[in-house]
C-alpha cells in the first residue's frame, strides 16, 4: 500500500516517520518543490527503517504517485510566531491550486487528507478544485481538530490520573482559536466526568477548566513560541489517519470535512466525529452537545465560513 506525502517539511517528514514507527503501508513517497530536501528526509527516515518497520521510503515527483492509496498534503507556509493561521491563508492557497490537481492527474483514485494551515479552510479549497477535476466528496478530508483532541485527551487523562486512551472527549468546530472543547461528553472508562471526578475526590473547579481549555486552545502558540513549529503531535496524527484509510478501519476521528450545512452556517468545513474509512469520510455524527457549545460550534463555523469569503474577495491592491 503506496501513500504519498506532499510537503516533505516539518510536519510532511515527521509523518513518514510516524507512518515507518507505526509499520502503516508498504511504500512512502514524499515530494517537495525542495527535491534536495525530500531526497535528504527520505534517506534519513529510510536509515531507521531497519529499527522499525518494512516500508521503502523514497522522495520523488508528482508522477511518483502513481498507485498511491492515500496522499497527505503538508506543502505551504507554517505560521511565524504570534501569527494567527488564517493569516496564512492566502499563500497557502496558491500553493494548494497547484498542488492538488497535480495529485489527482497521477493518484485519481487516492484519498486526500490536508494537514496545511489554516486546514479547514485549505480542506474547502482542496475539495473544491477537486471536485473541478471529476473527484467524489468524501474523498478529500483534512486532521481538522484530530490534534486539538489529542490534546485535550492529553490533559484531561493527566488531571484524572487516567491513561488518556481511556478518556474520551472531542474539540470540534475550527482547528484554532475559536475550536470547541465539548466539556459536557467527555467519559472517563465508560463514566461521565463529573462522575468520574466525584468518585476520585477530584477538584475540577471553573480554573481546572479554563486552564485546561487555554492550555489545548493555545498549544500551538505556545510551541510555536518556544521552537519554531510543531511537528510530532500532528505527525502521529496523520499517521493514525492513514491507518484507518488504508485498513478501511471505520474509526471515529474528528476530522474536518466540506458540510452543506452546520447549525445554519451554509458550505463550510469544520471538524466534527467523523467515520474514516477506505474511501475517506464515510459518515459524520451529530453531538449531543448543550446549548452553550452548539452556539460556540456556530460561531466557529461561523469563523471559517468569513474566511472563505473573504478569500473569495479580490486581494486589496497594495497601491
Ligand atoms: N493541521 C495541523 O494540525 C497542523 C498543521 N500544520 C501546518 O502544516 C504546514 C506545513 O508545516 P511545516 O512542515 O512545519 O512547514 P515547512 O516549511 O517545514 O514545510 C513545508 C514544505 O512545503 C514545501 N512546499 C511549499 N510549496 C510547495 C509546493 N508548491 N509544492 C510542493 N511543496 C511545497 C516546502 O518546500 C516545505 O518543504 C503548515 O501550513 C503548518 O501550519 C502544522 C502543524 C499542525
Ligand atoms: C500549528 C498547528 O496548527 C498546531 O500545532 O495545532
Amino acid at each position: 500500500m503506496k501513500v504519498g506525502i506532499v510537503g516533505s517539511g516539518l510536519v510532511g517528514s515527521t509523518a513518514a516517520y510516524a507512518l515507518v514507527m507505526r509499520g502503516v503501508g508498504r511504500e512512502i513517497v514524499l515530494v517537495d518543490k525542495n527535491e534536495a530536501r525530500a531526497a535528504a528526509e527520505a534517506d534519513d527516515i529510510r536509515h531507521a527503517v531497519p529499527f522499525a518497520h518494512a516500508l521503502e521510503v523514497r522522495s520523488g515527483g508528482y508522477a511518483d504517485l502513481t498507485g498511491c492509496r492515500a496522499v497527505v498534503l503538508c506543502a505551504g507556509v507554517g505560521q511565524k510566531p504570534g501569527e494567527s493561521r488564517l493569516q496564512l491563508l492566502r499563500r497557502n492557497a496558491a500553493v494548494f491550486r497547484e498542488v492538488v490537481p497535480a495529485v489527482l492527474r497521477h493518484a485519481p483514485d487516492a484519498v486526500i487528507i490536508v494537514a496545511t494551515n489554516p486546514v479547514d479552510v485549505m480542506t474547502h479549497l482542496a475539495a473544491r478544485f477537486a471536485a473541478d477535476v471529476g473527484a467524489p466528496p468524501g474523498r478529500v478530508f483534512g486532521s481538522g481538530t484530530t490534534l486539538d483532541t489529542a490534546r485535550f485527551r492529553t490533559l484531561l487523562g493527566a488531571f484524572c490520573g487516567v491513561d488518556s486512551h481511556h478518556v474520551h472527549g472531542h474539540v470540534i468546530g475550527e482547528h484554532g482559536d475559536s475550536e470547541v472543547l465539548t466539556w459536557s461528553l467527555v467519559s472517563v472508562g465508560g463514566m461521565s466526568l463529573d462522575a468520574f471526578v466525584e468518585l476520585r475526590g477530584l477538584d475540577l473547579s471553573e480554573l481546572a477548566r479554563a486552564t485546561i481549555d487555554e492550555k489545548v486552545r493555545r498549544a500551538a502558540y505556545t510551541i510555536i513560541g518556544g521552537k519554531g513549529a510543531t511537528y510530532y503531535g500532528i505527525g502521529c496524527a496523520l499517521a493514525r489517519i492513514v491507518d484507518a484509510v488504508l485498513h478501511d478501519q471505520r474509526s471515529i476521528l474528528t476530522v474536518c470535512a466540506p458540510a452543506p450545512d452546520v447549525l445554519g452556517v451554509k458550505d463550510v468545513t469544520v471538524s466534527l466525529p467523523r467515520l474514516v474509512g477506505g474511501a475517506g469520510v464515510l459518515e459524520t455524527f451529530p453531538l449531543p452537545l448543550n446549548a452553550t457549545e452548539q452556539a460556540q460550534l456556530r460561531t466557529s463555523a461561523r469563523v471559517i465560513r468569513d474566511a472563505l469569503d473573504e478569500l473569495d474577495r479580490p486581494e486589496p491592491n497594495p497601491g
